[in-house]
């Protein structure tokens, strides 16, 4: 608003033209004693202003900021080694097969790309089963993804998705009995194996998506049974809600329920204290790294792990859905793209995460200078 509107709009609502100029008249024997009132009033709290009033000092405001090491990018692997496909309802995310990995990765590993994490996607028809037995093939994608990228990019940190929905004829996250529900026990024994086999072909870090009751435990008992608990991070994705801003992801893994959803494991939205439990749970059954999941929809959740775990790691994925959002809103106008990923971003950080799995990763590399 210019200063003529603004004095004619105070013009319009003062009827009183002698009131509005004895009003002034006030205002500008305030000024000339404004600076000794100041201390006078000991008003001083009130002056923010100068705090931020450099770009630097704006930085310093940020209990911690967005680093390249802070992020970990989401691959989606396929079984065909050629294939390269773009994900439509994932903007600019592709599939790969594993030829396409290390052309694909070399230029971002050069700006600083420091982890990955892997999902694998069985596309050959009959590679899926009742029980997932892709997940730990060791000639389908994720091991071999693994194997090939410690070895080309050594300081490249692996994280692995460990869930059984890319893999199994039904899509959900474990096996089932009869009736469709979970078997939790068939479940997790499964998933600690699949962890393991990760674990044994070189991931730096196995992480569990699938909600099971008692899987981490199961994972780190088989872990230190194989001897090698020392060298893995067992990161948890503790409090992973179920919701519909999964979708985008689903269509890259092939991963949709066949019958039903998922609101049998993943947590309510709500559902503020069971995610709390489930940290908690988490933790004691000794979880590394806790995950928040979706983040900028539950950023009360990420302070809460903070609280919870405050001797952890936090991470927070940003999901497909929040990314396709964002890409959308950004598309239709409503705001420029690299604004608002800075924006959710600081967000998730500011709740007190301190990694961020996110798809925008390769141009957070760009943006960052750090
Ligand atoms: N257990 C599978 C899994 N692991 C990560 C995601 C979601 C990631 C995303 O949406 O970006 C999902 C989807 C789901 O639970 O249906
Ligand atoms: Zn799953
Ligand atoms: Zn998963």
């Amino acid at each position: 608003m210019s200063f003529s509107s603004l004095v004619s709009d105070i013009t319009y609502r003062t009827s009183d033209r002698d009131d509005l100029r004895s009003q002034a008249s006030r205002a500008r024997s305030y000024a000339s004693t404004a600076a000794t009132s100041v201390s006078i009033c000991g008003d001083i709290s009130s002056q923010l202003h100068g705090g931020y009033s450099h770009p630097l000092a704006r930085a310093w405001q940020a209990e911690r900021q967005l680093t390249k090491s802070m992020l970990i990018y989401p691959l989606f692997i396929s079984d065909q080694p050629d294939e390269e496909t773009l994900i439509p309802s994932l903007p600019n995310q592709h599939r790969r097969g594993l030829n396409r990995l290390v052309p694909f990765l070399a230029p971002l590993v050069s700006k600083g790309l420091k982890s990955v994490i892997l999902f694998g996607v069985p596309i050959a028809p009959g590679a899926k089963d009742a029980l997932g037995t892709a997940a730990d093939d060791p000639q389908g994608p994720v091991i071999q993804s693994i194997r090939l990228l410690r070895r080309a990019f050594p300081d490249l940190f692996i994280v692995a998705d460990v869930c059984l929905c890319e893999y199994t004829s039904h899509g959900h996250c474990g096996i089932l009995r009869d009736d469709g529900s979970l078997n939790n026990a068939l479940s997790i024994d499964r998933i600690s194996d699949v962890a393991m086999a990760y674990a044994d072909a070189g991931a730096h870090c196995v992480a569990p998506s699938d909600m099971n009751d008692g899987r981490i435990r199961a994972i780190k008992l088989k872990l230190i049974e194989g001897g090698i608990a020392h060298q893995v991070v067992l990161m948890s994705y503790s409090a992973k809600f179920s919701g519909c801003l999964y979708g985008p992801f689903r269509d890259a893994a092939g991963s949709c329920p066949s019958f039903g959803d998922r609101r049998c494991y993943q947590l309510p939205p709500g559902g503020r204290g069971l995610a709390r439990r489930a940290i908690a749970r988490d933790i004691n059954e000794g979880a590394d790294i806790i995950m928040v999941k979706p983040a900028s929809q539950y950023l009360d959740i990420i302070s809460d792990a903070k609280e919870i775990g405050k001797d952890l790691p936090v991470a927070a994925y940003q999901v497909s859905g929040e990314f396709a959002m964002i890409h959308a809103a950004a598309k239709a106008g409503v705001f420029d793209l690299k604004a608002m990923a800075f924006e959710a971003t600081e967000g998730i950080l500011r709740a007190g995460a301190t990694i961020v799995v996110s798809y925008f990763t390769p141009e957070f590399l760009d943006w960052l200078s750090n």
